[in-house]
Order: C-alpha cells, then structure tokens, then sequence
C-alpha cells in the first residue's frame, strides 16, 4: 500500500469536525497598540473556558544544522520584557538557544478555536532569578533536573532509580542546593501573531511587529 493511500484513515481524519462550537468575535480594532495586555487578555479568556493546561506552549528552535526541533513547556511569566520558560541548559532545547539565539512560541486554545504565534531573540536570565525558578519547583523536579540527563538514552530504569534516590538525598542534605544549569529564559518578542478561528473559515488574523524602534505596528493578515 502506498504511503498516506489508506482511506479509512483518511475519511476518519476528513470526518473529525473542527471549529464546530460557538467561538468568540475578534474586534481587530479594539486591539491594543501593543500584543502584551490582549495575550493577558486571551490567556484570561483560556482559564475562564477551562481550556486544559492554558500556560502550556509549543517552544520551537533549531538545531545546529538548521533542523527544526519542538516541544511543549509551561509559560512562567509574560512583562514588558517578554515571554518567561524555564529548562535545563545541557539539554537539546538549551544547546539549540545556545546555538541560534532565537525561538518561536506557540499557543493553542482550542475551546475558543484561538492561536497565538510568538517569534524573537532569547536569552537566559541572571543566574539568582534562574536559581529562584529551580527552588520554586517540586522536589522531584528538582531532583531530576540535578542529574543533568534530560533526553539522554535510558538504558537501565533501575540505574534512573538510583540516581534520583542519590539526587534526592543531596537536596535533603541541602535543602537550597540550585543546579546552576538550570535556565530561566526570556524571549523577547519581535513579532506576535493572534489568531481567531471562525466557523466560516474566514479566520481573522492581527499580526504585531516591532519596528525598528520599540513601537509596535498592527497588521491584518490574510487567512
Ligand atoms: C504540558 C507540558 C509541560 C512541560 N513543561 C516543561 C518545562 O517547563 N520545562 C521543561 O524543561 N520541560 C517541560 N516539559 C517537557 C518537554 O516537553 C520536553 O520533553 C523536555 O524539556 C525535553 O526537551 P528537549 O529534549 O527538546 O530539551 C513539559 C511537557 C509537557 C507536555
């Protein structure tokens, strides 16, 4: 059979409605003239329609190739300086902002059929506000990050269960120890995209770019 020839996978997919719920209007012109307060605003939105996990965002980069790579981490903070995530900096993700200097963020609430895309130059943050993000996690999530392994091969769970028990007797031991390759980083945003999904198809689309300067310009896009 060849590749994507099978029928039933595709008349199921074909089958799968999307967009079919009552979806908000987006006033295009009652946008604010900078993305910070409407992302707040959608964000907002998410949490009062119950989306699951609404701080959860796609974080894409590259790697040294020039390969694109992407995963999933949680939002920690939006201010006047960009978008906060936090993750080890000897994992891929870390060596790829190492390398480009640069990531996309992206968002999807699908109970209100809204996207928003982020794009800019990122950078880690001072060591004591990275150090505060790693003692604010759980035990365990400290633990593990001490072992310095994320997406390493696991050759031997028995090996992964004693690494931690040691981990987590260095934190008992000391209860602030901070790994210091644990990174907050901030993406400073260069464009944000907003996107509204509508049950015509005709979705609406407001795109924020930085100018040379610090001001934001609006644009519509086409769909
Ligand atoms: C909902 C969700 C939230 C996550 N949050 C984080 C996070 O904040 N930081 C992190 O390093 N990994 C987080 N992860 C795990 C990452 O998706 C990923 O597996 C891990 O960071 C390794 O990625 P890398 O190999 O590209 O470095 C999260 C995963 C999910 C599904």
């Amino acid at each position: 059979m060849a590749e994507n020839d099978d029928p039933t996978v595709r008349d199921w997919l074909r089958g799968i409605e999307v967009f079919a719920r009552p979806l908000p209007e987006f006033a295009t012109d009652e946008a604010p003239p900078e993305p910070t307060s409407l992302f707040l605003e959608w964000l907002a939105d998410a949490v009062e329609a119950k989306v699951p996990d609404p701080h959860a965002m796609t974080l894409s980069t590259v790697d040294e190739t020039g390969g694109p790579d992407a995963r999933v981490l949680v939002l920690k903070n939006v201010d006047a300086s960009g978008f906060q995530f936090a993750g080890h900096a000897g994992s891929p993700k870390g060596r790829q902002l190492a390398g480009s200097g640069r990531a996309a963020l992206t968002f999807y609430w699908a109970q209100l059929g809204r996207q928003v895309r982020v794009r800019g130059a990122v950078r880690p943050a001072p060591a004591d506000r990275s150090a505060a993000d790693f003692l604010a996690r759980s035990v365990t999530a400290r633990a593990e990050a001490l072992l310095g392994r994320q997406s390493q091969y696991l050759i031997d769970p028995h090996e992964r269960e004693r690494a931690l028990r040691a981990s987590l007797a260095r934190i008992e031991a000391v209860p602030d120890l901070v790994d210091p390759a644990w990174t907050l980083y901030t993406l400073a945003p260069d464009v944000i995209e907003f996107w509204q999904a509508a049950a015509t198809r005709v979705h609406v689309r407001l795109r924020y770019e930085r100018d040379a300067g610090t001001r934001w310009q609006r644009r519509l896009l086409w769909s």
